[in-house]
């Protein structure tokens, strides 16, 4: 089927912003509550939201194979269990709908009544509801700092790194869609130079800038994901932010990695953009420096590239931008990390979320998380209100964004953006 709804030529008879991240070259998924206390499934072209559950009621999807109720649900894991036809028809037909040059909806006064929503009349749920979540450690940069900061400056990257697209298995219970506030932490951490540990509240609480791939159901148990097929089973990717409290996670890592050092939080953008969208924003990513064994072998560009940016906002000030960097300097790209992920015959299914692991850039100003920015709080970053941040202070929100341009047409992820409150009080 062809991807008829990425015409970059198509223009909307709904209002689209000249900087807006969802022209209709987009058309994202999502789960809202509307201002009647519905949840519904939908999408967004400019700063409209649109109930799919209403449209498909009133008959705009007839000739697509959907069962009744696919988009009045709380979340958007039977639909993207349907598979990739599907999603690309559904598109495709949104595309037609909200096209300059069709009149059906746009001149039907009491449909657009039921169907049309401004932002501020929805609230955005979680998209998905996350069976499994894994957490990739892709970036070379990122694990070249983190090496340095956490162990040795001389053996930075384990050997393992170059062969295997390192990860390890998160927790679901803890995701959060943007706008969700969260706690500092409490936990375990040693004092510098002390030999007993001591409990009390986070002093390092950190940021990770990630992007997370949602995927279909893709295989049976014991059967692996050929590398060639990978990129059918993902539906789509939203920002994440993985949610990180360096001095627990420094005393509580060793052996098996990180713990309560971030299953606090983890928070994500609520609308889905499809692979399909992303599409013309393929590039080739890094090239490998190892020998890459034949089921990590992938022909094609694999990488895409999507600008990025995280910003501070302290309370009651302006934000300031404290990182910009890209997806594509991910060493290991999405089908590397599906393919290895399955190979031992694990299986996924449909709203799994699969994060990239931190996006640091190859300069100091383009690395994706504090810790590193900051080189472990030895400098400070200055906010534009005049204050200076090492880590995340309570009441800052952080908020992180990103978006494709190419041609003049920009597809964009709007934002995750959370604020940290202090610890948590009993009343
Ligand atoms: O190198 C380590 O010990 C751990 C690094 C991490 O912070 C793990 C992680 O979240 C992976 C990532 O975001 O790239
Ligand atoms: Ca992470
Ligand atoms: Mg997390």
């Amino acid at each position: 089927m062809p991807l008829y709804a990425n015409n970059p030529d198509r223009k909307s008879w709904l209002h689209v912003d000249k900087n807006s991240d969802f022209p209709i070259q987009n058309i994202p998924f999502g789960v809202f509550l509307t201002r009647d206390d519905i949840v519904t499934i939908g999408t967004r072209i400019g700063d409209t939201a649109i109930d799919l559950g209403a449209l498909h009621q009133l008959g705009y999807f007839i000739d697509i194979p959907l069962t009744d109720d696919i988009f009045l649900q709380d979340t958007l894991n039977d639909f993207i269990a349907d598979g990739r036809k599907t999603w690309r028809a559904v598109r495709n037909r949104i595309a037609q709908i909200f096209d300059s040059n069709d009149k059906t909806l746009k001149e039907n006064k009491s449909h657009k009544e039921i169907v049309l929503f401004r932002l501020d009349e929805i609230e955005m749920q979680l998209p998905v509801q996350i069976g499994d979540f894994t957490d990739f450690y892709s970036s070379m940069q990122h694990a070249t700092n983190f090496g340095s900061l956490f162990r040795d400056a001389e053996n930075t990257i384990l050997p393992n790194w170059l062969h295997i697209p390192i990860g390890c298995h998160g927790r679901s219970s803890s995701i959060i869609p943007s706008g969700i506030p969260v706690h500092r932490p409490k936990g375990q951490m040693l004092p510098e130079g002390a030999d007993a540990p001591v409990f009390g509240p986070s002093k390092s609480v950190d940021f990770e800038l990630e992007m997370a791939f949602i995927t279909t159901v893709a295989n049976d148990l014991g059967e692996p994901i050929p590398i060639a097929e990978a990129e059918e089973y993902i539906f789509g990717l939203v920002l994440l932010n993985d949610w990180s409290a360096r001095d627990i996670q420094k005393w509580e890592y060793a052996p098996l990695g990180p713990f309560l050092a971030k299953n606090f939080a983890t928070s994500i953008s609520p609308w889905i953009v499809t692979l399909d969208a992303l599409e013309p924003y393929k590039v080739e990513g890094p090239k490998a420096i190892k020998p890459q064994l034949e089921y990590l072998q992938y022909k094609g560009k694999k990488s895409y590239d999507i600008n990025l940016e995280v910003a501070i906002r302290p309370s009651g000030a302006k934000e300031t931008v404290v990182s910009k960097t890209n997806f594509k300097h991910l060493y290991w790209n999405m089908v590397q990390q599906l393919a290895h992920h399955t190979v031992n015959g694990c299986p996924v299914n449909s709203g799994d979320l699969m994060g990239t692991g931190t996006i640091s850039g190859p300069t100091p100003d383009s690395y994706g998380s504090m810790i590193e920015l900051t080189w472990k709080g030895e400098k400070s970053i200055k906010m534009k209100d005049g204050s200076e941040r090492t880590f995340i202070n309570d009441n800052d929100t952080v908020i992180m964004r990103g978006f494709c341009e190419k041609d003049g047409t920009r597809i964009g992820f709007g934002e995750v953006s959370t604020k940290l409150l202090p610890i948590f009080k009993r009343k």
